[in-house]
């Protein structure tokens, strides 16, 4: 029997900061601090250039990676040092990989490849790469595609946005599906069976939506049909009457409707060759457990490469911005000796220790809140800017309303923590002549599509909604995202953050809270390593406010 771990629903600020357990904050702090308007932020957003998505001219040479490729293991390549001693952190400490089991074929990995070719992917999916505007990977997906495609299981880490579906999409349909390596004798031998190849798990439908959005691009319209979704919220018998009449190589789905009809004995997975998970710290969550279990248990039991019917031949992907020790944990019990894949960086998972995963540390109690806190380090893009801003409860919509004008923000996603409040909210924006909707999971499903159909091609400019977007949605065009609730913790934050600033973009993550709350946001400075610094909203513009 598999063993789920233990769910990371722990709250670190606790939910609702009732008034008795806060600090005592003075309630003159505001009035004590010196004001003064130091800078003004440039709403102009600027074309998407490929430099301006970080790509660098001059890239290393794969031999000079070979010889470096263990001391790479400790480079906090992604780190924004100076950003870090900005908020008075206790500096940079590296965790030296140690306990290598077995010799890591890895020496080929090109860390930081000029295009698709180099990883080792097969011709037609180079042309549907092309066809679809893909050029240049990036550094995830430079480390990751030859390191599953050698076989590896894997826990992919790297900040929101920089194309973790892609890196774990472009190997198995390498492997699966009409795009795949022809075989030794040159013939692609690509037909129909009944058997799954590939699973791919998220927790929400939106994601898994957009992942099925994401393989279709690559398929083609010819081959559309080659992968299913299974989420839930869908009519499921026509799902089951489609998977027996396409005969899909690969399913996405969330935990539920996969578990569903996997139960009624209508999804064939036991020879499935990959099972990923995606945002897998969330699909640790207690909710999921039962369905996860069944999934983790069926999925790729009698692999077709595995004479003894054990799990060891199915290659399981699991990927996350946030990675927390219980996912390293988890993922130790449900791989079969995975690496750990973060730009630039491959390592053995056995080298993580439960002071966290990522090697820019400091040291501990190794407690498992400052774990999870941890895990939310090299989360975010680095260009990312963020601030908060004090407003009384009952401004918080006029602040925000405010924030967007100076900004001049096209593309806006506001955060809250409570469904009931959605629709007031969006009220007061719509009242003041800004276009605004709510979503949330209690909204129907073709409800939620046409919001968010509406929101990505610009008729809504101020998607207002809760965590249930927070994690996995990508539209390119978010420039803004503002917290009118503050997230329960920093994986919440860096999660919700993350909707903005994708793939080198810039965006701007305002969290407008009251006084009192302060000290969370000083903590999520602290937490995540980054400045938030406090700014106001004035004359139509946005002044940082430098406190002495
Ligand atoms: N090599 C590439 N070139 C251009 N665009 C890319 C490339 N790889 C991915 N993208 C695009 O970048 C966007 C972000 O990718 P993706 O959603 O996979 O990020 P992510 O790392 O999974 O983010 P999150 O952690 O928030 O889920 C997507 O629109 C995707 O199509």
């Amino acid at each position: 029997m598999l063993a789920l771990p233990s769910t990371r629903l722990l709250l670190l600020f606790g939910e609702s900061l009732p008034s008795s357990r806060l600090p005592n904050v003075s309630r003159k702090v505001w009035g004590q601090t010196s004001v003064r308007f130091v800078s003004q932020v440039n709403p102009d957003n600027g074309p998407l250039t490929l430099s301006s998505l970080g790509f660098k001219n001059d890239f290393e040479k794969t031999n000079k990676i070979k010889a470096d490729k263990i001391e790479r293991l400790d480079v906090p390549s992604e780190a924004p040092k100076s950003k870090v001693r900005g908020v008075g952190s206790n500096g940079i400490k590296t965790v030296k990989a140690v306990g290598v089991k077995k010799s890591l074929e890895i020496e080929s990995a090109p860390f930081s490849a000029k295009s698709f070719s180099e990883l080792g992917l097969p011709p037609l999916l180079l042309e549907r790469l092309d066809t679809a505007g893909f050029t240049v990977p990036t550094d995830v997906q430079s480390a990751a595609v030859p390191t599953i495609l050698k076989g590896h299981d894997v826990v992919i880490q790297s900040y929101t946005g920089s194309g973790k579906t892609l890196a774990y999409l472009l190997p198995i349909l390498s492997e699966v599906g009409p795009l795949k390596k022809k075989s030794a004798n040159g013939e692609s031998e690509f037909e129909k069976k009944k058997e799954i190849d590939a699973v791919i798990v998220a927790p929400s439908r939106e994601l898994g939506m957009q992942i099925v959005r994401e393989v279709e691009k690559l398929l083609g319209p010819t081959d559309k049909k080659v992968v299913q979704q299974l989420v839930g919220g869908a009519n499921r018998s026509r799902q089951e009457e489609a998977l027996k009449k396409n005969k899909p190589a690969i399913v996405v789905g969330t935990p539920g409707r996969i578990a569903e009809i996997s139960a009624a004995g209508k999804l064939h997975t036991h020879s499935c060759r990959f099972l990923v998970l995606d945002e897998v710290d969330e699909l640790l969550s207690f909710n999921f457990r039962e369905d996860m279990h069944r999934i983790l248990e069926h999925v790729g039991r009698r692999s077709g490469a595995d004479p003894h019917g054990s799990i060891a031949a199915r290659r399981t992907i699991m990927v996350s911005a946030t990675v927390p020790f219980s996912v390293i944990r988890a993922a130790r019990s449900w791989g079969s000796d995975p690496l750990l894949v973060q730009a630039k960086k491959v390592m053995p998972l056995e080298a993580v220790s439960p002071s966290g995963p990522v090697n820019i540390l400091k040291p501990t109690s190794g407690s498992d809140s400052s774990m999870r806190t941890q895990a939310a380090l090299q989360s975010l893009p680095p260009a990312l800017k963020h601030y908060h801003c004090v407003a009384k409860l009952q401004h918080k919509v006029d602040t925000l309303r405010r924030c967007v004008h100076a900004l001049d923000a096209k593309c806006v996603i506001a955060f809250m923590n409570h469904t009931k409040q959605l629709k007031d909210a969006v009220f007061k924006l719509e009242a003041r002549g800004m276009v605004a909707a709510e979503l949330h999971g209690d909204l129907g499903k073709l409800a939620r599509s046409t919001t968010l159909k509406k929101f990505k091609n610009g008729e809504v400019r101020v998607l207002v909604t809760n965590e249930l977007s927070a994690r996995g949605l990508d539209v390119a065009e978010c420039d803004l995202v503002v917290n009118l609730d503050l997230p329960t913790d920093s994986i919440h934050y860096a999660h919700r953050a993350g909707r903005t600033g994708r793939l080198g973009r810039k965006g701007t993550v305002v969290t407008i809270c009251e006084e009192p709350e302060l000290f969370v946001v000083k903590k999520l400075q602290k937490q995540l390593g980054i400045p938030i610094p406090a700014c106001e909203f004035t004359e139509g513009k946005l002044n940082v406010i430098e406190e002495d």
